[in-house]
């Protein structure tokens, strides 16, 4: 459902040009939830904001449902984009907006008939479990309840797909279990394709069902659930591979 081919990014920096994506060709299968994982500075959260164009890569291809990304012009980009959620490890709300405003936003960018928002928000917030804080800021609610927020919004406009940023990088484990849970329950659902990158092996060994790793801006490897389970044994060492799936295994892109 999602294909890059050949995508690079480079940013200019005082020592001169680095690239933080190198010639990246990566194949999302639709209702796949996709684990991105590597060192920091990997080129991870880079390599998603690709995906949706926030960032504009300098060579190769973005296709979703095999229409060019890449090649579309902006007008037309914007309409695509609906179809992809996204969300982030600080979360992102607007906090002077209410919890309901926040899952609005992005309905009233899309022109979504005003009859029909305030439905839809209250949809969305049901299925995060969050209906009875509708009316609250988002300073009130915990860091578990901003992410639930967050993907209330990131699923207002019926996305196929959700990209997520280090979605539990900044919560304890027991409402990173939750949130994952949450994931979890959309892919099943709502039949969404889910990318996440993330640099926590707990994560990719509890939800993933395809995973590739990044280090220097390269893919590196790349692996399945069905290649046997994401058991690790406690305390393994090695690979990325290794410690996710307890398995050695020749590195294949
Ligand atoms: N807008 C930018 N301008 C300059 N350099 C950037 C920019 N965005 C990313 N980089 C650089 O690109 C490299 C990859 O960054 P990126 O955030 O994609 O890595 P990451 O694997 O997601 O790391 P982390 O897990 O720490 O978030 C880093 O060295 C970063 O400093």
């Amino acid at each position: 459902m999602l294909a890059l081919s050949g995508v690079s990014k480079s940013f200019d920096l005082k020592e001169g040009r680095y690239c933080a994506v190198d010639k990246v060709s990566l194949e999302v299968r639709a209702g796949a939830i996709h684990g991105i994982i590597g060192a920091s500075g990997a080129g991870k959260s880079t390599l998603l904001r690709l995906i949706n164009l926030l960032e504009r890569p300098d060579a190769g291809t973005v296709t979703l449902d095999g229409r060019l990304l890449t090649e579309m012009p902006e007008k037309l980009l914007r309409r695509e984009r609906q179809k992809i959620g996204m969300i982030f490890q600080q979360f992102n709300l607007v906090g002077n907006a209410t919890v309901s405003r926040n899952v609005a936003i992005p309905l009233e960018l899309a022109g979504a008939p005003r009859s029909g928002r305030m439905e839809r928000v209250r949809e969305c917030l049901h299925f995060v479990g969050l209906e009875s804080k509708a009316d609250q800021y988002p300073a009130q609610l915990s860091g578990g309840q901003r992410q639930r927020v967050a993907i209330a919004r990131a699923l207002a406009n019926s996305p196929k797909l959700l990209l997520c940023d280090e979605p539990t990088s900044a919560l304890d484990p027991g409402t990173t279990a939750d949130i994952l849970d949450v994931l979890q329950h959309i892919n099943d659902m709502l039949r969404v394709t889910v990318v996440i990158v993330t640099h926590e092996l707990d994560v990719v060994r509890k939800i993933c069902t395809d995973v590739s790793v990044m280090e220097g801006g390269r893919i590196v490897d790349s692996f399945s659930r069905g290649d046997g389970g994401f058991l690790a044994p406690k305390g393994h060492s090695g690979s990325y591979r290794e410690r996710i799936t307890g398995k050695a295994g020749e590195a294949h892109v």
